[in-house]
């Protein structure tokens, strides 16, 4: 159970290590975090180093907040999350958007790589999340409700803004850069499906696999953050191609598409914080 006073807490030890207030959140997903290296006037504080934030365990994930400025935007960037399969529950691993809500974060622009369901898909896609279907059995706001943090039942009929998906077509259209939009379904993981799952998630409506981001989408809804979703497709979910699938394939993928991906972040925070 998230508390205030460990929201106050984390979110004070922030403020005293840097003097940037944040307007965007950044999550960067598996084999994302080379995003990191192009916030200027960076500041670097260790998960470890956070009271009551939980540390990455995940290979691709560096594990730190890292506050700065990207295009011009005070931005706050979690380089490396966590996940349920690692052991948190979803209160834990959603826990800081509840501290980017208290710092004053407006924004949230989540990234993960996941696997693509819809066959019209490639390895190298980059797919905006127009929704979701969380198939985690999770929900990070179970338990009792503090009304100062949000409603007791949010609505998720907008959680991933429609305006902000506009946006993000017209930059990557702007980039040359080719868009999917789709659905992310989430499981809990850490084993990737079997192709029976796929072919489940697929009739369910999902265009693509991954074990992340809903938790952190929820509770950015209940606290009123906008959120912006970006998919890395790096790999054909099980069953779609005569090949295994492996976490080093998912590094391999995002590494290679980290050009287009870093100039379609960068070009977003640009247009979301003028
Ligand atoms: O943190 P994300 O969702 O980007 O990482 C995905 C899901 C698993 O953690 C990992 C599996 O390869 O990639
Ligand atoms: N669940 C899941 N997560 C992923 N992350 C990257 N690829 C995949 C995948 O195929 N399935």
């Amino acid at each position: 159970m998230t508390t205030r006073a460990q929201i106050s807490e984390a979110a004070q030890f922030i403020r005293e290590n840097t003097k940037v207030t944040p307007r965007i959140g950044l999550i960067l997903g598996s084999g994302l975090g080379i995003l990191a290296d192009e916030i200027e006037d960076a500041r670097h504080i260790p998960y470890q180093d956070i009271p009551h934030f939980p540390v990455s365990t995940v290979e691709g994930h560096a594990g730190e907040l890292i506050i700065g400025d990207l295009e011009g935007t005070p931005v706050l960037v979690m380089a490396g999350r966590f996940h349920l399969y690692e052991g948190h529950d979803a209160a834990k691993v959603s826990f800081p958007i509840r501290v980017m809500k208290e710092l004053g974060i407006d924004y949230l622009l989540v990234t993960n790589a996941a696997g693509g369901i819809n066959e019209s898909y490639e390895a190298g896609n980059l797919m905006l999340i127009k929704d979701h279907i969380n198939m985690m059995f999770r929900n990070p706001l179970i338990g009792p409700n503090d009304p100062d943090l949000g409603v007791r039942f949010p609505d998720m009929s907008n959680a991933y803004d429609v305006e902000l998906r506009e946006l993000a077509h017209r930059v990557a259209k702007e980039q040359g850069v080719q868009l999917k939009e789709g659905v992310y379904a989430a499981v809990l993981g850490p084993s990737y499906e079997t192709p029976a799952e796929i072919r489940m998630l697929r009739t369910l409506g999902g265009d693509a696999v991954g074990m992340s981001t809903v938790p952190e989408v929820i509770v950015a809804r209940h606290a009123g953050i906008r959120v912006l979703g970006i998919s890395c497709i790096t790999n054909m979910a099980a069953g779609i191609l005569p090949q295994p699938l492996s976490h080093d394939e998912v590094m391999e993928t995002a590494n290679q598409v980290k050009g287009m991906f870093i100039r379609l972040v960068k070009g977003l925070v640009r247009e979301m914080g003028a």
